[in-house]
Parts: structure tokens; C-alpha cells; sequence
């Protein structure tokens, strides 16, 4: 006996490894994502809306957004381990980087024909499958709408049913409008948890649609709303980044010292230069900081 087949004969979940454990991901993300409300609240609205369906009517497509360290790289593969139990190595998870994959702008119509065949030959292996744009930045505007008829509402494609897949965006651009809005909010007394997301969402998408050195520059992704959730990750502030020193003070064994979480969550840049708030690399440089201070 194929004691898969028979398993998955009796249970919905079993499509090529894919075993979602949102519990598991909701209580990951409040132990260890620091500051990030949007963010927690965003991922987990989208994701359980798009896995209660048996039969969803189109993929789902994220959009993370925010500048640099703020947790973007941290939740994507926290979210694709709490997917496929073998995470960013099950090879139904497939990461794209534009400076590796796409490096060079002259072959744009190659790595269209690529790209559009990679992702199609994996849907067909397995309707399951994730895909994880990171730097959108630095890719080539244009190549990105080679995806489009992917990500939208259509029954198959090429033959293929490619709906219950994942499309996870990842990018800088819209960075700069999140950390602005941000700022409002602390000046005007409100807490962070009170931003709108749909004035964040639609500053984010004017944003990278409108900005010549985003891959989602005059994009039809964006144009054609294919976007399902923009996730928008906050700047971390000083008391966030000393509970990101602590996370890696316990990560790697050691004691947690209050002169050491100070001084670290004190070496860092931070902004604006007159009330400096926010980190300037966000908990990006904490791991490498701690061995300076311990
Ligand atoms: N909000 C957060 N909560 C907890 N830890 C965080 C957070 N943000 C960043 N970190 C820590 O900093 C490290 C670097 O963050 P990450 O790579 O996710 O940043 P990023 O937003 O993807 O940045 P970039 O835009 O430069 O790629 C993470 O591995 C994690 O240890």
C-alpha cells in the first residue's frame, strides 16, 4: 500500500507536503515578531480567508513592504516553515532574487520565457507551490507582468489549475511612505496600531507603481489589483530593538545582561535626526552587533 495515497484519500491538506499550521504560525509570530501589528494582523486574515477555501477562486498574492530590517525576510520564512515542514528547502517553495536570477537587463525577454515557464511547470508538479519574489526593487520593471495570468482569477492556465498556490512579494519601495506615515501618527499622539491600513495600502501602491526604479514600476499587477493583502512593516523603535537583542541573546545561549542589550540597541543609527526614533537598519545588525558587546 502507498500509505500517502491512502492518507491522502481521507484528508483535503495532503497536496505535495503542504501542511499549513496557522496556530503554530500565530503564536511563532507573538513570541518572536517584535513591533510588526500589521503585520501579524495582515498575514493572518489573508492567510486564513485563502486556506478555509477548498476550492479558492484566485492565488494568493502578498506584497510585503518596508525598509530595511524590519522583519520582511524574518516573517516570509517563518511563514513558508509553518507551509511545508521542510521550509525554504521543500522543493515546492521556490525563491527568486532578482541580482541572482535576473541579473542581467539586456536578457529581460529571456528570463521572461524563463521565469513563465518555471512557474507554470511547477504549478502543473504541484498546485500547492509557493513563490518568493524578494528585492522587487532591483528587478527589472516589466519582467514581473510576465506572472500576471498567474495571479488573477482564471479558471487554468496553459492547462494547468494554478489557484491554491502563494505568491509572497518582497520589497524596500514603499519603505519611505511607511515610516513618513508612521511618524504622523506618533507626532499626532495616536499608537501604531491605529494606522489605516487602507491609506497605507494605497500610499504604498501609488508608491511602486509610479516609481521607475521599482520592478512594479506602471506594473499590471498593480494596475489590475492582483495584490490581495499589502503587508506594511513599521520602523522598529529603540524598546524594539533591544527585545530583538534579547531574542538573539537567548537564540545563542547566552545571558541575557541589561549593559549589553543597552549598549547594543544604543550603537544603532537612528531617525528622525532630531527626535531619533527609529532604527535606521531596524534589528538587522543586532546579531552581529552582540559579539562587539559581550
Ligand atoms: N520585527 C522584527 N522582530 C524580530 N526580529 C526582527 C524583526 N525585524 C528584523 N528582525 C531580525 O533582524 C534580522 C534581519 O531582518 P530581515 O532580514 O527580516 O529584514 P528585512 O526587512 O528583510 O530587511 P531588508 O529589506 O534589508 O532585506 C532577522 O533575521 C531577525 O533576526
Amino acid at each position: 500500500w502507498d500509505l500517502r495515497a491512502l492518507r491522502c484519500s481521507f484528508t483535503a491538506d495532503c497536496e505535495c507536503g503542504f501542511g499549513p499550521d496557522l496556530r503554530g504560525l500565530e503564536c511563532e509570530l507573538a513570541v518572536t515578531l517584535v513591533g510588526q501589528p500589521l503585520v501579524r494582523r495582515q498575514l493572518m486574515e489573508g492567510l486564513r480567508q485563502f486556506l478555509e477555501k477548498r476550492s479558492p477562486e484566485k492565488p494568493l498574492v502578498m506584497s510585503f513592504h518596508g525598509s530595511t530590517g524590519t522583519g520582511k525576510t524574518f516573517v516570509s520564512a517563518m511563514l513558508v516553515r509553518h507551509l511545508f515542514p521542510e521550509g525554504l528547502q521543500s522543493p515546492h517553495v521556490h525563491q527568486f532574487s532578482p541580482i541572482v536570477h535576473f541579473p542581467h537587463a539586456e536578457h529581460v525577454e529571456r528570463y521572461k520565457e524563463n521565469l513563465k515557464h518555471w512557474i507554470q511547470g511547477n504549478l502543473t508538479n504541484c498546485g500547492r507551490s509557493v513563490f518568493l519574489f524578494e528585492e522587487m526593487d532591483k528587478m527589472h520593471p516589466g519582467l514581473i507582468d510576465v506572472i500576471m495570468p498567474f495571479l488573477g482569477p482564471s479558471w487554468v492556465v496553459y492547462g494547468t489549475n494554478y489557484r491554491k498556490a502563494i505568491f509572497i512579494f518582497i520589497s524596500n519601495a514603499g519603505g519611505e511612505q511607511i515610516n513618513e506615515m508612521t511618524l504622523d501618527l506618533w507626532r499626532a499622539h495616536q499608537d501604531r496600531e491605529e494606522i489605516s491600513l487602507q491609506d497605507m495600502e494605497a500610499a504604498i501602491s501609488k508608491a511602486v507603481f509610479e516609481n521607475p526604479q521599482s520592478g512594479f514600476w506602471r506594473s499590471g499587477i498593480i494596475h489590475e489589483h492582483l495584490i490581495d493583502f499589502v503587508v506594511p512593516f513599521l520602523p522598529l523603535k529603540r524598546h524594539h530593538v533591544k527585545q530583538c537583542v534579547i531574542n538573539e541573546l537567548v537564540q545563542q545561549g547566552l545571558e541575557v545582561r541589561h549593559g549589553v542589550v543597552q549598549e547594543v540597541a544604543d550603537s544603532i543609527p537612528y531617525f528622525p535626526e532630531e527626535e531619533k526614533l527609529f532604527s535606521s537598519t531596524g534589528c538587522k545588525t543586532v546579531a552581529s552587533r552582540i559579539s562587539f558587546f559581550f
